[in-house]
């Protein structure tokens, strides 16, 4: 089960040694900026839509001073020479606690899409969730791959037809966990892209799962390519269903075999219900602050989902992780794992799959590093004591 430990760390030598040679990185180490770089380079539209979050952003500022508030108590003298950074999350040796969050529409950032994003987590062992609304078919993204760790997240569609033909879908490409979004049942107030009028999909781009699903294609008069205006609304009709209860996740228990995780749960008490409902997992997340405007924060709303159901299920974490010290953060506030979203996709748009490899590279050797000087050799010994609450 266990994974060769990587030296993560390494790639701070890497980058001192390309000096000497007079090379620098081709993108800053501080992944802080690769915003504003992104914004230079790409423009308003795609990078508007990624950056953009809900109402006035409040959310995703949360999100920042809540993983910031927390600091890191370092011990000294505890032999950590050696490290390993792997863990086990959902009967999976991981090479360290990071999956690559699903994120829609990647052809906006980069032409090489979802397959340059999942090359470079593939490349790093690193899990790749593939969002259903993704710009390229989940299969062609699979053969990318190869054998490498990949989970599918499904915007659960209102057809229950299309729903079972994706279950299949993502099962036959080797996808093996299931990731079931459940904080976007409507798409929220987002100013960013209201004010720019841009929303990808009415424009076709990231329907590739559906426009290639059979089942999806069953529901319209026209082929794809005869009436594309149709088949966007037949998408924007099918994409997710607000109306779904609890109940309801029996149908997936029922159609996918492999580990089910509930992504966007921010309660205790809905933690403790998927519990009830045979869920495998849960991602704390507030989906970056895309979705509720004003909402928890969710490093905030982390240990109490941890201490509710952390000993039945296994709690990964998102929502504005930027660095390693903040990765470290989360897993002592009781997450497995973290996924980060926005860093990687700015990475794919400024360099296409190096940029995504070097924004995985660069937070777990900072994680690799901050794990050393706080006097830890592995993640399992992180916790609560690792932290404590400053001022503001
Ligand atoms: C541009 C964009 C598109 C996203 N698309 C999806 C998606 O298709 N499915 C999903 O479950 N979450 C989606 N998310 C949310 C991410 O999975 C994740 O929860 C969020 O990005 C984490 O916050 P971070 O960006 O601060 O790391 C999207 C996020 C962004 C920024
Ligand atoms: C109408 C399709 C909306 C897909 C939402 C993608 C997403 O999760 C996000 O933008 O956030």
């Amino acid at each position: 089960m266990r994974t060769v430990a990587r030296h993560w760390a390494d790639f701070q030598y890497e980058i001192y040694l390309n000096g000497m040679a007079g090379a620098v990185p081709r993108l800053p180490t501080d992944l802080t900026r690769l915003e504003e770089l992104a914004e230079q380079r790409l423009g308003p539209g795609p990078v508007g839509y990624v950056a953009g979050s809900a109402g006035s952003g409040s959310t995703a500022r949360a999100n920042r001073s809540a993983l910031e508030r927390r600091r890191i108590v370092p011990r000294v003298l505890r032999d950590v020479h050696e490290r390993d950074l792997s863990v086990e999350v959902l009967g999976r040796a991981l090479p360290a606690p990071l999956a690559l969050a699903p994120v829609g529409v990647l052809s906006i950032m980069h032409p090489d899409a979802e397959c340059a994003a999942a090359r470079a987590a593939a490349g790093q062992g690193v899990p790749f969730v593939l969002s259903s609304a993704s710009s390229t078919p989940m299969e062609q993204v699979a053969e990318a791959m190869g054998d490498a760790e990949r989970w599918f997240q499904l915007y659960w569609p209102r057809d229950p037809e299309v729903a079972r033909s994706f279950l299949n879908r993502a099962e036959a490409a080797g996808f093996g966990v299931l990731v079931v979004t459940l904080d976007t049942p409507l798409l929220a107030w987002r100013p960013r892209d209201l004010d720019q009028a841009y929303l990808p999909f009415l424009h076709g781009v990231g329907t590739a799962n559906y426009f290639s699903d059979p089942a999806f294609r069953a529901g319209l008069a026209k082929p794809v390519h005869e009436d594309p205006n149709a088949a966007v609304t037949h998408f924007v009709g099918m994409f997710a269903d607000p109306s779904k209860t609890w109940p309801d996740l029996a149908f997936l228990r029922e159609h996918w075999d492999g580990p089910i995780v509930l992504k966007g749960v921010l309660h205790p008490d809905d933690a403790r219900r998927a519990v009830e409902a045979g869920m495998d997992g849960v991602v704390v997340s507030n989906h970056g602050g895309r979705q509720v405007a004003g909402s928890v924060a969710a490093a905030d709303a982390l240990p109490g989902v941890v201490e509710a159901v952390g000993d039945r299920l296994t709690v990964l974490f998102d929502s504005g992780v930027r660095t390693g010290d903040d990765i470290f953060k989360a897993l002592a506030l009781g997450a497995r794992a973290v996924l980060v979203g926005r860093p990687y996709v700015y990475g794919l748009g400024l360099d296409g799959r190096p940029g995504v490899e070097h924004v995985i590279r660069c937070l777990l050797a900072e994680l690799d590093l901050t794990l050393a000087l706080s006097g830890h050799a592995t993640p399992g010994t992180i916790g609560p004591a690792d932290l404590t609450e400053g001022p503001g």
